[in-house]
């Protein structure tokens, strides 16, 4: 049964008690795991395939006839959804792209700042406990939208050696260059280091288990990485008004995921509290994936009851969740109160998977807290900036006194000579 607590009572490291840091256990598998595809490349994956997906793969990277087999034998109906869904991504993501900017306002001198996309990103799509074509349409996006010119994409095959139908579709749908199978962390080990078969990319982006998260986290410098998006996390304020079967069903929403989910309540009702606590045990043996959901509400979730509103929203600062419900009269007098989360859904109409498939914003989405200073996939993660510097001969001369100067105070007199040389 889900963990009952008084906001009060709590010290904020109890309210969140989500760490980013695996368990040592989990550390040391994906250390070994990476050494291993570094040094033995798709030979490792062969195996790690079989190991962990029981899949006996011939070839490692889909064929196109895989994808457009694939293709011809979807239901037309889901081919629209996901071409419906991928246009609302497209025009929500077309809103983050940043333009180029230029000074000029001095004389002689021309400023600015301009945006290159990434050469190759690599993109992880999750398969181990369920498929996500949503993930494939919400990572792959963004980046055609910023203009990158490769997307490798890596998930792991099913036992029969095949990449789900309904994820190649989706990757078809988006754009993707090419396709490997492979999974966990030894996928993000291949995407970091290169294989013989998958090329070593410059950033990986996607969502994945602890082992994926921890992965990236431990290869991020080699290659650069969005974030950490781990085990789904769903906080939902609700005041007395909500119902609570609506709010169980919500929290469910994510905790079917993984054990490892977090969902939680916080909320001014006591009453509500317990109508939650007890709409959760009628809700969760319903589910097809009840032990994953029992396990995620038993062991990672939480009701928080706080004595006002406002201390409601403190807790939800402090606990910092990917998806935040605001299922308040007036959700969007909080919004700006609301500093910390991933993604926000205002009003108690508004469910949690609404977001997850459809409405345009993505759904990878910062997890453990770390929305205090992470934010959701974007185009912005498939673009690097440069600023750029142009002085003509006289605006650096007007200049070379102070730059000189201010070389030598630091002790650095080749910098002050490389700008005095030029007016010897
Ligand atoms: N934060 C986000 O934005 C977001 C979005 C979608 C999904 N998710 C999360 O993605 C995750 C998907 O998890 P999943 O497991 O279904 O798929 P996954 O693809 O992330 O992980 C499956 C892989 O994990 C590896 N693995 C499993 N057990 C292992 C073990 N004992 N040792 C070493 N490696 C092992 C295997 O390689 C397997 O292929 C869930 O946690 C879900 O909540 C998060
Ligand atoms: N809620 C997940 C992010 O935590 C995304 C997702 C994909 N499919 C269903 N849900
Ligand atoms: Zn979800």
């Amino acid at each position: 049964m889900i963990k009952l607590y008084h906001f009060d009572e709590l010290k904020p490291e109890e309210i969140l008690n989500r760490d980013i840091r695996a368990e040592k256990n989990v550390e040391d598998v994906v250390d070994g795991i990476i050494a291993d595809v570094r040094a033995r490349g798709d030979e490792a994956l062969k195996e790690y395939a079989l190991k962990f997906d029981g899949a006996k793969l011939d070839n490692i990277q889909v064929t196109q006839e895989e994808i457009e087999e694939a293709f011809a034998n979807m239901d037309g109906y889901f081919l629209e959804t996901l071409r419906e869904a991928a246009a609302n991504i497209e025009a929500f993501h077309r809103q983050q792209v940043h333009k180029n900017f230029v000074m000029n306002d001095k004389p002689g001198i021309v400023l600015g700042q301009k945006y290159t996309p990434i050469e190759k990103a690599g993109v992880y799509v999750p398969g181990g406990t369920a498929a996500y074509p949503s993930t494939v349409l919400m990572d792959v996006i963004p980046a055609k939208v910023a203009g990158v010119s490769e997307i490798v994409m890596t998930t792991p095959a099913g036992k029969d050696g095949k990449i789900d139908p309904v994820i190649l579709a989706a990757a078809a749908t988006a754009g993707v260059t090419r396709i490997f199978k492979t999974g966990g962390a030894q996928a993000v080990a291949a995407l970091a280091y290169g294989t013989q078969s998958i090329p070593a990319v410059d950033k990986i982006v996607g969502p994945g288990n602890i082992y994926v998260a921890t992965a990236k986290r431990k290869v991020f410098g080699k290659v650069g990485i969005d974030m950490i998006a781990g085990p789904s996390e769903i906080l939902v304020l609700a005041d007395g008004g909500c119902d609570p079967a609506w709010v169980a069903a919500d929290l469910l929403s994510q905790a079917e995921h993984d054990r490892l989910a977090s969902p939680v309540l916080v909320t001014d009702s006591a009453e509500l509290a317990k109508a939650v606590q007890a709409e959760l045990e009628v809700q969760i043996p319903q589910l097809p994936r009840a032990a994953i959901a029992r396990a995620s509400v038993d062991d990672n979730g939480k009701i928080i009851v706080c004595s006002d509103l406002r201390k409601a929203i403190e807790a939800c600062n402090i606990i910092a969740p990917e998806h935040l419900e605001v299922c308040v009269d007036d959700p969007f007098s909080v919004l700006n109160e609301i500093k910390n989360a991933g993604s926000i859904f205002l009003g108690r109409n508004v469910p949690e998977a609404l977001g997850d498939y459809f409405a345009g914003p993505n759904h990878t989405l910062p997890t453990s807290g770390t929305a205090r200073f992470s934010s959701p996939l974007g185009v912005d993660d498939f673009v690097k900036k440069s600023s750029f510097i142009y002085y003509t001969r006289e605006a650096l001369e007007k200049a070379a006194p102070r730059i000189a100067d201010f070389a030598e105070r630091e002790g650095l007199h080749a910098h002050a000579r490389s700008v005095t040389i030029r007016y010897e």
